[in-house]
């Protein structure tokens, strides 16, 4: 689907209900096969929550996760340990170039038969399920957090529980503290001091309860990019999201104050305000290896008020839905934007484009923008329709984790051709 987005301006006051995190869903979905007494609210209408609820579901020999890459790495540990059942897990062209061996060999200390059907180190894997026995392993972990966060999910069905120690800087860390609160919240005893985490095995049964899923933050992101590119006094509410979040990308409220948004938590909703006009000499510098899904929404952001930029912190953005640097990099250059990156880091010059009068940069824009089969190319973009019009190959990539999203924004005064 091409989508042509038409300059657009959003209603000075909107609200909109935002599908469960992904991220949440994919944790508790793996917990509620482990342990059945565990039921589920909000979960995530996203392709890969969908996608994991199918393979968990499925009885053939092959399990095709697609894009998913919670999926793919959680349901390699998950099942290594389902003993009898054999399986080959797969996935996407892409997910066949996202890397994996850390997790294998950590899987195969333990204990794992798990064998590459194509390429060393890539899925696709084959998985030969069985009880494994040992309990410690080393792992490194500046890679993703994904593999990290597999092992924490099987950890208390285990035999001995287990101890994990991590090498290197650790990545994408609140990624692993909310595997590790919503092991908690089930009353699965863990402990994570320094570079070592330890989950208990879990000796009781796992009491009969219902789980909130919060909705999805890094969808929330979208929002405050458009609040921020908007003008004084708009507002949009989202919901339902708490201000205690499991999930990391909650530090959009404190990032986007440099931005001019503010984010009141009422209820169960965010209501976020353009409040400021933002200065043209801010200079906009955050470490996002803590929150490297919003990379591309700030960058875009940034870009779109025409700020001076360096993100660092972006080690994990090449092996993502695609390499997201260089994506960013060849799309906001078609914009008119100076832009150079790294393996690992990103910055924009400060421009005055949008400044500059009748839209002359408007006129001259007749490219369209590339997508990558990456969901957050298409949604973190989208904001600039506030600006200009423009075109967005593959629209329909959002479903990855937001089906609902060019709806949502269409509600709130988005027009489309
Ligand atoms: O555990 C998770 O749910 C995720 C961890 C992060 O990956 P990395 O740890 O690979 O950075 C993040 O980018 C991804 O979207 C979801
Ligand atoms: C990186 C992402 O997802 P995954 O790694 O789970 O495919 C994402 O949603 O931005």
């Amino acid at each position: 689907m091409t989508l042509h987005l038409q300059k657009s301006t959003i209603q000075k006051r909107s609200s909109v209900e935002i599908t469960g995190s992904k991220s949440e869903a994919n944790r508790l979905l793996i917990l509620q096969a482990l342990y059945p007494e565990i039921s589920i609210n909000n979960v995530s209408n996203s392709d890969d929550s969908q996608l994991m609820q199918k393979a968990l579901a499925s009885k053939e020999n092959v399990v095709d996760i697609h894009h998913a890459g919670t999926a793919m790495r959680f349901l390699t540990a998950y099942f290594s340990a389902k003993k009898d059942r054999e399986v080959v897990l797969t996935g996407s062209q892409r997910m066949k170039e996202r890397p994996i061996k850390i997790l294998v060999d950590a899987l195969k200390d333990l204990g794992a038969d798990i064998s590459y059907v194509e390429n060393e180190g890539f899925p696709p894997l084959k998985i030969k399920g069985k009880i494994l026995t040992k309990s410690k392993v080393t792992l490194k972990a500046d890679v993703s957090s994904q593999y990290i966060s597999a092992l924490l999910l099987i950890g208390s069905s285990l035999e001995n529980g287990l101890q994990l120690t991590l090498d290197g800087k650790i990545t994408s860390v609140p990624y692993i503290k909310m595997t590790l609160s919503l092991l908690n919240e089930i009353g699965i005893e863990n402990t994570f001091v320094e570079n070592t985490i330890t989950v208990k095995q879990k000796q009781t049964e796992v009491k009969p309860q219902i789980l909130t899923v919060e909705s999805d933050w890094s969808s929330a992101s979208y929002f405050y990019s458009i609040v921020a590119l908007s003008d004084l006094g708009i507002e949009v509410k989202l919901s339902s999201y708490k201000e205690n979040s499991l999930q990391g990308d909650s530090v959009l409220a404190e990032i986007y104050k440099q931005f001019g948004v503010s984010t009141t938590f009422q209820n169960n909703s965010i209501l976020l305000q353009k409040t400021s006009i933002v200065n043209n000499k801010t200079k906009v510098n955050l470490d996002l290896s803590n929150a490297p899904d919003i990379a591309q929404t700030i960058s875009v952001t940034a870009f779109g008020l025409g700020l001076q930029c360096h993100l660092t912190g972006l080690h994990t953005l090449k092996i993502k839905e695609t390499d997201r640097l260089v994506a960013l990099q060849n799309e906001l250059r078609k914009f008119g934007a100076e832009i150079e990156i790294t393996n690992d880091s990103l910055t924009l010059e400060a421009h005055n484009i949008y400044q500059s009068s009748n839209n002359s940069f408007l006129e001259k824009f007749t490219e369209s923008i590339s997508t990558y089969n990456d969901h957050r190319m298409a949604m973190a973009f989208a904001p600039l329709a506030l600006k200009q019009s423009f075109i967005i190959e593959n629209a329909d990539v959002v479903s990855k984790s937001y089906p609902d999203f060019w709806s949502d924004l269409n509600q709130i005064g988005f027009i489309f051709k």
